[in-house]
């Protein structure tokens, strides 16, 4: 009988730390029109001209800094295991294939071995809790863009989000525990940023997000797909699951690139208050990742860990992301079986 098919789709990372790979990774990446969303020609210089040339040399220092000589990128790393993990649930009925976004392995290699494998569906699910253009939208477009020149395209199913997955919530919960955040004096949910206008395009009415007070507040029909709402709403489940008080933790966004504003608070904004109100341990949940990668491994803790400390902080401690916790792979398990 003919097997289902799996596409698990996460981000992308370069193929080594070399300067010329993060090189061909961010072109690859911001090049994109949903990642980097104004015409062309200004992309274009903007990304070529402006933003590879001068972000390639740092971030392939930043990358050396967390590749592990025997694994690698600790993205890939973790994605791997994913898929391994996931196939073995799964067992013969299935082919579960995994594919980066950007650089490799390709979403079109990926199809290619499940269309040869004739296989009788195929479910992709983004590795991106909350949805946005700029990640799940990507990878929705690319296997929609590939898939259309296929001769006979089978029944084919896309995950747009999973932001309240209550495995997921309960397995970043449980990777909290051993820290045993009662002995931080504050915790934060720290999504990647995003830039604003791409919240608003995702408005369909253009009269409710970041134009009625506190939007992210609550989740209904007009912001269910909206990144920030759905940030929100996963950082209230796992406080929820914790028995955080609404005092105790604050959700906040990093990563900010270029000089347009992007989501709000941001992150570092956050730490520098936080170190003014006295607060000296912090606890910090990356729920926008399924797996360790540069914006926890690195971002959180050696940039916010040291800029913390220079403020008059003590420590910065990340919860670990999913990678490939038993209860995360049950999560990824229902949603594929569901
Ligand atoms: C305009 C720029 C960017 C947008 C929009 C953006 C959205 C976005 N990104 C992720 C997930 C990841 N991003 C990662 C790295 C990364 N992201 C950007 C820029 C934008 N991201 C850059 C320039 C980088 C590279 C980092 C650097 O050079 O310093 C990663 C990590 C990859 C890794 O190999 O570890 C992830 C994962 C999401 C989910 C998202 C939309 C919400
Ligand atoms: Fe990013
Ligand atoms: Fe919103």
């Amino acid at each position: 009988m003919a097997k289902k098919g799996v596409l698990l789709v996460n981000l992308g990372t370069p193929d080594s730390p070399s300067t010329a790979d993060v090189r061909k990774y961010l072109n690859e990446f911001l090049m994109d029109g949903r990642v980097i969303d104004v015409n062309p020609a200004l992309r274009t210089v903007l990304v070529k001209g402006i933003i590879v040339p001068f972000r390639a040399p740092k971030s392939a220092k930043l990358y050396q800094a967390i590749w592990d000589k025997q694994t690698g990128s600790p993205l890939m790393h973790y994605s791997l295991l994913q898929q391994a993990a996931l196939q073995q649930r799964l067992g013969d009925a299935y082919m579960v294939e995994l594919a980066m976004r950007y650089q490799s392995p390709s979403i079109e290699s990926a199809l290619q071995r499940l269309k040869e494998a004739l296989v009788s569906e195929i479910q992709v699910i983004p590795l991106f809790p909350q949805y946005a253009s700029a990640s799940t939208g990507s990878v929705q477009e690319k296997v929609m863009r590939l898939v259309k020149e296929w001769q006979t395209i089978p029944t084919i199913s896309f995950l747009n989000s999973f932001h309240d997955n209550e495995l997921m919530i309960e397995t970043f919960a449980d990777n909290a525990q051993k820290y045993q955040p009662e002995t931080y004096d504050h915790i934060l949910f720290s999504f990647h940023g995003l830039p604003q206008r791409q919240l608003k395009k995702c408005d369909h009415t253009q009269s409710y997000c970041l134009q009625v007070n506190d939007c992210c507040d609550t989740l209904n029909d007009t912001n269910k797909l909206c990144y920030s709402a759905q940030s929100h709403d996963t950082a209230r489940l796992i406080a929820a699951k914790m028995n955080l008080s609404k005092d105790r933790y604050t959700v906040c966004f990093q990563s900010r690139l270029g000089s347009d504003p992007w989501v709000q608070p941001y992150t570092s904004e956050i730490i520098a208050t936080l170190a003014k109100e006295g607060k000296k341990r912090l606890l910090v949940f990356c729920p926008a990742f399924v797996s360790d990668c540069l914006e926890t491994v690195f971002e959180v803790t050696h940039e916010y860990g040291d800029e913390f400390k220079a403020l008059g902080g003590e420590h910065v401690q990340l919860v670990e992301s999913l990678n490939n916790a038993p209860k995360w792979i049950d999560a990824l398990e229902k949603m594929v079986i569901a």
